[in-house]
């Protein structure tokens, strides 16, 4: 007791002489417990898990992995609070006020938060994803014009080619293939020909020796790999995660530090912006081409719409293009490497599979997009039940642009409202034993269809912010699940770990990949 006495009085002295720095420390201590508490004191109201400083709800993500949000929503309901770091989240977890945010409310909740890993990127910030207001909607409404239904049929030779010439002899390679690899390589030379019009001969029987190709994919994938929304990113995008403030001005330090992340990630993104600016400068001077590339008609389009021009300056046209790559490679690869590795753990589905696709006709005959749309009605209640037991993108991002009021609470301008698309997925409201794949409850005559939200299901987002590559997407995996079940069957290899292991970045992906066998049907 004497001690702390002393102790007081000795610092009395001190704390006179230097009242002005005292003062300050105090204020300084306030601003920022203000600045960390500040945007989750605003949505107080909504239910949550009571939230750690600084981290937030982060070690819950930790200890429950991908089935964070199921959890919570089981227990605070379908509206509640999740807190990434400094950042609140409030997670909409029920199919109706999904509708209300994305379409009912759209005007109030128009465009897509923008995450840590992004905000120091402007490749990936000036694609469509990240756009915002007007310039969003012209870019939207160009792009749009470019996937006519013609426009898509067109694309069905290249596709082919392409997943011909990747799955040729699957079953004279190594007894296990990582389809998971594979199917990267196959769709990301599909968008890279129809996005840019380049064939970056990843997945073709003679791999591209073209060394600027090569750097490039590689690039891309180290770009796209750094994209982490837990805390193994840079030290810039964990900061932006914890204290948002920091992130800028110590990227700004870091990306001149050689060695750190910051500044590998900034080279980068760099050499990659150059090289897209190449291209799209190379194309632009050319305008004898008569390409159908999705760069050249975004080229052409621009030149004959002055707005367009005003909006797709080179950068924005660079991240756009690019920007397909990144949406367009890694989710379908995803959802063909879903769908095997489901059938063959399915032998019941396996067979009527076969059946249908058997019955389309010769193994030769190249399907039209309109037989793609209405000739395999199995195959298409295969898929959905492949992308609703793994949900590639099981969160879409919305952000309020003014005060507004969803599942009667207040929330105000600037908060992020993310949709929780997994958890609708897995709910047995809508899907009764949700942890069995079972094709048939997408039968549109069936009662589970009949009874169901009509937004239980919405792998690719909703409302006029939905996926523009969705019927792309579609017609590139009926196509490639038609070539190979004509021609292959697929085993689990024995060396694949039970339950799949999954890994959570800006998508999902298979942790150890999706290792199966080939065997020739004949
Ligand atoms: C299985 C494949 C795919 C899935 C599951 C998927 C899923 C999604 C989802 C969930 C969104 C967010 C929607 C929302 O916020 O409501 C989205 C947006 C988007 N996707 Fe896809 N996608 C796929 C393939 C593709 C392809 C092939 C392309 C390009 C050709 C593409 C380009 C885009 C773009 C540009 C956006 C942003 C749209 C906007 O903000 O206006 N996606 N996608």
């Amino acid at each position: 007791m004497k001690t702390q006495h002393l102790w007081w009085e000795a610092l009395d002295p001190l704390l006179i002489q230097h009242e002005a720095l005292v003062a300050f420390l105090t204020f300084a201590a306030v601003v920022v417990v203000v600045y960390l508490y500040r945007p989750s004191w605003s949505v107080r109201n909504v239910p949550g898990p009571n939230a750690m400083p600084l981290i937030g709800h982060l070690p819950l993500m930790a200890k429950y992995g991908p089935d964070v949000f199921s959890v919570l929503a089981k227990q605070y309901g379908p509206i509640f609070r999740f807190q990434m770091g400094r950042q609140p989240l409030i997670i909409i977890a029920e199919a109706e006020l999904c509708r209300e945010v994305g379409i009912k409310k759209f005007k109030d909740i128009p465009n897509r938060s923008i995450p840590s890993p992004i905000s120091a990127s402007p490749l990936h910030k000036k694609g469509l994803f990240f756009t915002r207001d007007k310039r969003w909607s012209k870019m939207r409404n160009t792009i749009l014009s470019l996937y006519q239904p013609s426009h898509l049929t067109s694309l069905i030779p290249p596709m082919h080619n392409f997943i011909t010439s990747a799955t040729h002899n699957l079953d004279s390679k190594p007894r296990d293939i990582v389809f998971s690899n594979l199917f990267l390589k196959l769709t990301t030379d599909i968008i890279g020909q129809a996005a840019f019009g380049v064939n970056f001969g990843l997945s073709g029987k003679k791999p591209s020796k073209d060394v600027e190709v090569t750097d490039f994919i590689n690039q891309h994938i180290y770009s796209t790999t750094q994209l982490k929304m837990d805390l193994s990113g840079s030290v810039s995008i964990i900061l932006g995660l914890l204290i948002p403030i920091l992130q800028e001005p110590v990227r700004q330090v870091l990306k001149r530090i050689p060695g750190t992340m910051d500044w590998r990630v900034e080279k980068t993104n760099a050499r990659l912006s150059g090289q897209l600016n190449e291209i799209v400068s190379k194309r632009a001077k050319d305008t004898e081409t008569d390409s159908k590339d999705f760069l050249s008609l975004i080229l052409k389009a621009t030149e004959s719409d002055p707005f367009a021009k005003n909006i797709f300056t080179p950068d924005y046209i660079s991240a756009v293009t690019y920007e397909h790559l990144l949406a367009g490679s890694a989710t379908t690869a995803f959802t063909l490497s879903s769908v095997l590795y489901l059938v063959s753990g399915h032998l019941e589905v396996e067979k009527r599979l076969l059946q249908e696709i058997d019955g389309f006709g010769d193994r030769d005959l190249i399907p039209t997009a309109h037989d793609l749309q209405y000739k395999f009605p199995y195959l298409d209640q295969v898929i959905k039940e492949a992308m609703r037991f793994y949900m590639v993108s099981p969160l879409v991002a919305r952000e309020t642009a003014k005060e507004v009021e969803i599942g009667g609470h207040l929330l105000p301008k600037g908060t992020w409202v993310w949709l929780a698309l997994g958890v609708l997925a897995k709910d047995p409201k809508n899907f009764p034993e949700p942890e069995k794949f079972r094709p048939e409850r997408f039968d549109p005559n069936g009662e589970e269809e009949k009874l169901r939200h009509p937004y239980a299901f919405i792998p690719f987002g909703i409302g006029p912010r939905a996926c523009v590559g969705q019927r792309f997407a579609m017609q590139e995996i009926k196509l490639t699940l038609l070539h190979l079940y004509r021609n292959y069957i697929f085993r689990h290899s024995p060396e694949m770990e039970k339950p799949l292991q999954l890994d959570y970045g800006i998508i999902l992906s298979f942790k150890n990949g999706v290792k199966l066998r080939a065997i020739k049907r004949f």
